[in-house]
């Protein structure tokens, strides 16, 4: 229990405490630590002085300095926070360092690392399997062998609400005799979780799937912005260039794993022996999460992804990312794959969704969109099971489409 007022069906409640990034209008050069509550940021920097203990993990502009200090730390904060914030002693010093979240400014929360985005979706991998395949089996032989990722180009990585620009490039459909450059006229989005790296690991050592919650800290959500024309063209041998690297929008609240015992699930039964490194099915509690995610294109409700049936969890894909000996280091960010469910209106991309363009989707003002078009503005949001029957949000990832330049 908290001494805020917050209604019983808050995202943000005492079992969430996400952490963010955030500056306001009066003092917009300073960045600060805070944490999301009820309609509230809590400075954490301010509370930790207030109440006489202060925290130089608290006081740094980004979380670089607590993603590095590792789980012990991560701990002894989010209990302190939740202390601070539960205990009625502390409510006159900490309640000053509450800021309302409507005027806050969030950014970027971490400096992101090396990024890596996965393809765990068996229904997403087998749907652009058909699409881009045809003719082909939609899954690849690897596919139920290993979680098939790709590096990622963590320099354009932007927090939600930075606008995407619509790229220019190679476009070349099967049936044109060479490419053309231009915008990209099949601009999609890819619905997606993130999972952000604490502590490092040791170059040389991989890191099992049971220490997974001593590598990673935290949760976001993801759209990894896709020109499916760029993409069709450039994409052999070597995968995912130019068609994905102008932008990937994330989050500006980091869930920590902590918030999250409630959303664990089993993950699908799987119809291929993992090889032991990948092997779950003995673990006491794998890495399924029961996230609940919407996707929105200007307000209108267009999918509902389920992350509980992703075939990897995000344990999986750490071991393997890390099993030649690589290593991770505080800020990296791996991302789920596209989160795709087997029924109409749970896929997680407009190529899935339209099929293609085939059957294109409406939206509440009664156009319609194969793909996006400038202007449009797309919203990614989650919410897992909390304690005691409450949710726990994610906030939103959202990106609006200018024109190309
Ligand atoms: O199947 C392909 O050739 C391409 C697949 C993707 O675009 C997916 C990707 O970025 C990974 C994912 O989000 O699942
Ligand atoms: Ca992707
Ligand atoms: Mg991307």
């Amino acid at each position: 229990m908290t001494w805020l007022d917050l209604p019983a069906d808050t995202l943000f409640g005492i079992d969430n405490l996400p952490y963010g990034v955030f500056s306001t209008a009066d003092d917009p050069q300073r960045r600060r630590l805070g944490v999301a509550i009820g309609t509230w940021v809590l400075d954490a920097g301010a509370a930790a002085r207030a109440v006489g203990s202060p925290d130089p993990l608290l006081e740094a502009p980004s979380l670089d300095p607590l993603l590095a200090a590792g789980r012990p730390a991560w701990t002894r904060v989010r209990e302190a926070l939740t202390r601070w914030l539960s205990d009625p002693a502390f409510r006159t010093v900490v309640e000053p360092c509450l800021v309302p979240a409507e005027g806050v400014a969030l950014h970027l929360p971490f400096t992101v690392g090396d990024y890596v985005d996965f393809y765990a979706s068996e229904h997403h991998a087998s749907n652009l399997g058909r699409i881009f395949r045809p003719g082909s089996e939609p899954l690849t032989p690897n596919w139920k062998h290993l979680p098939i990722g790709y590096h990622g180009r963590s320099g354009t990585v932007v927090v939600s609400g930075t606008p995407v620009v619509r790229p220019n490039g190679q476009r070349k459909a099967p049936t044109d005799a060479a490419p053309t450059f231009g915008p990209s006229r099949r601009l999609d989005i890819e619905a997606e979780v993130g999972f952000v790296v604490g502590a490092a690991s040791e170059l040389g050592t991989p890191v099992a799937q049971e220490d997974f919650a001593e590598h990673v800290f935290g949760v976001c959500l993801v759209n990894d912005w896709s020109a499916r024309d760029i993409q069709a063209w450039e994409y052999v041998p070597l995968g995912p260039f130019l068609g994905k690297s102008f932008a990937t929008s994330v989050s500006p609240w980091i869930v920590p794993l902590d918030a999250l015992p409630a959303a664990r699930v089993a993950p699908p039964t799987r119809d291929v022996e993992p090889l032991p490194y990948l092997d779950d099915r003995d673990a006491k509690q794998p890495w399924g999460l029961d996230l609940a995610m919407e996707v929105r294109v200007n307000g209108s409700l267009i999918s509902r992804p389920p992350f509980a049936g992703m075939y990897w969890t995000a344990a999986q894909q750490l071991a393997h990312m890390t099993v030649n000996g690589a290593s991770v280091r505080p800020g990296d960010l791996f991302a789920s794959g596209t989160v795709s469910g087997p029924d109409r209106g749970t896929e997680g991309a407009l190529i899935e969704l339209t099929w293609n363009g085939e059957r294109p989707v409406t939206l509440d003002d009664g156009t319609t969109r194969s793909f996006l078009d400038d202007g449009d503005e797309v919203t990614i949001t989650a919410t897992a099971p909390g304690r005691d029957g409450g949710r726990i949000g994610f906030g939103e990832v959202t990106g609006r489409i200018l024109p190309a330049r």
